[in-house]
């Protein structure tokens, strides 16, 4: 039996650039990523979601702003921890991204987005975000470099979110 843990994961869409962050401390140091982390006490997800985008890298969306496109689990081999995140995109949004003690902001191409210094997850759930479709994942890790088994689901509504699978 697995300790859920929730956690929020951003990315900001402009024309054919997505904003990644390389992370600069803690888990998932040296890898681009989205902005996310997790929730504070009596915090909701969309909330969270907003706050981290913020104190990470300086920009401000509405909530209401952020579309939920897929729901991500992460177990770990030999841990009991299972990593439920929160995957939100959003086209709207005000500032420029700066750079923080946690990441370093930079625009990239979706044509060349950097998969070799990014989790080995991302090149198989991003193709699912960057053409919209909502979808759920689950990838089992060995380590933090190999992904022992996953699977990985379109999903047809928004309500599907909120379903277990
Ligand atoms: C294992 O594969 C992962 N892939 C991707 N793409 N993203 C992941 C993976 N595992 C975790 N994440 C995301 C989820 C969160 O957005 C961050 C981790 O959050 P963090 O531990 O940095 O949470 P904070 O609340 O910001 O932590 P501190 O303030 O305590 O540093 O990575």
């Amino acid at each position: 039996m697995y300790v859920r843990k929730v956690y929020t994961l951003v990315f900001l869409r402009e024309d054919s650039r997505l904003l990644l962050g390389l992370k600069k401390r803690g888990f998932g140091i040296n890898k681009w990523n989205g902005f996310g982390g997790k929730l504070e006490p009596e915090e909701t997800v969309i909330d969270a979601a907003a706050r981290e985008l913020k104190e990470e890298c300086c920009i401000n969306a509405k909530a209401s702003d952020l579309k939920h496109i897929g729901n991500l689990e992460f177990t770990f081999e030999g841990e009991s921890t299972l990593m439920d995140v929160k995957v939100f995109t959003s086209k709207i949004f005000n500032g420029e991204p700066q750079e923080t003690d946690e990441m370093r902001p930079r625009w990239f191409n979706i044509d060349a987005l950097p998969f070799e210094e990014m989790w080995p997850d991302d090149r198989i759930w991003f193709p699912y975000m960057l053409n919209s479709k909502l979808f759920f994942a689950q990838f089992h890790y060995k380590g933090f470099d190999s992904i022992l088994k996953y699977n990985i689901v379109e999903l047809h509504s928004v309500q599907d979110l909120y379903k277990n699978h």
